[in-house]
């Protein structure tokens, strides 16, 4: 059975606007899958849906299935203590998940006393831990920092450390790479991949940019318009992509960077 599986989820605005629709994928656990799509597409979309966390007004039918439990269908405490203990989720910019007011220390610990039960010392220890996990070398400095003193890499390690904390089993990435520079960018996948090697989280990866994707994942979603046009693997569509849109992201692709034809070139 799959760990994650998202079944004919359809999401309508009020207005009635259908912005996602039927949309199915699955993924095994330790899977990595790459949800790939041009802008608007209803990537972000899905993976709001999948953690609860549409706007207001929005309504959805289909199923999200985590190990066979309909996540649609919990009771919102039930959904909560899911939602960063089991699924846990990173994001474009951390700066919108972390708080302003509050320093990196208090936030890694916070999970961990919330969801594990650890003592304040406890999650101090485990907060230091996690930092040298993604490699932040100077952690007392950076525990005791505020989100804004630190740089757009240096916050995307904490948004990982945070995410990883209370050891999830699915990892939810929405575009993490996309607002830092090239060099930092590639820092920041390497050290995903390595993580995810290690920590044997199963990865949903979502993002526009396809040389991306294809560094980290290996089954690959491409969305357009709201709907799955292909569920296929990322060696394939780099080799042989079945369907013209796919095509056309890989051309694109290739004419601005080196996308290779095999996934083990990358
Ligand atoms: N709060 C909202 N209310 C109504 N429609 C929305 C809302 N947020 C997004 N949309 C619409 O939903 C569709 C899917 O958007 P979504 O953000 O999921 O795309 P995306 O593939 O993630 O694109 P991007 O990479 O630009 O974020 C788009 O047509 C968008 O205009």
């Amino acid at each position: 059975m799959s760990l994650l599986e998202v079944r004919d989820l359809t999401v309508r605005t009020s207005g009635g606007r259908t912005l996602l629709d039927s949309v199915s994928w699955s993924v095994e656990a330790g899977g990595r899958l790459g949800v790939i799509g041009e802008s608007g597409s209803g990537k972000s979309m899905t993976a709001l849906a999948v953690l609860g966390l549409l706007p207001d007004g929005m309504t959805t039918t289909g199923q999200v299935l985590l190990d066979g439990v309909d996540l649609l269908t919990l009771p919102s405490r039930r959904l909560d203590r899911i939602r960063g203990a089991q699924i846990a989720m990173v994001f474009q910019e951390p700066l919108t998940a972390l708080d302003p007011l509050m320093t990196v220390g208090r936030q890694i610990a916070g999970p961990l006393r919330l969801h594990r039960g650890h003592s304040r010392a406890q999650a101090r220890e485990q907060a230091a831990a996690l930092c040298r996990m993604v490699r932040l070398d100077d952690y007392e400095r950076i525990l005791g920092s505020y989100p804004w003193q630190l740089s757009g890499g240096q916050r995307q390690r904490v948004a990982l450390a945070m995410a990883l904390a209370c050891e999830p089993r699915v990892l939810l990435a929405d575009e993490p790479t996309t607002a830092l520079d090239v060099t930092v960018q590639a820092e920041v996948l390497d050290l995903l991949d390595e993580l995810v090697d290690r920590t044997g989280v199963t990865l949903v990866f979502v993002s526009h940019d396809l040389p991306v994707v294809a560094r980290v994942a290996r089954d690959l979603v491409v969305m357009r318009e709201g709907r799955v046009v292909e569920s296929t693997t990322v060696a394939d569509a780099l080799a042989a992509p079945a369907h013209p849109y796919t095509r056309q992201l890989i051309d694109a692709a290739r004419a601005v960077t080196r996308l290779p034809f095999t996934q083990e070139a990358l």
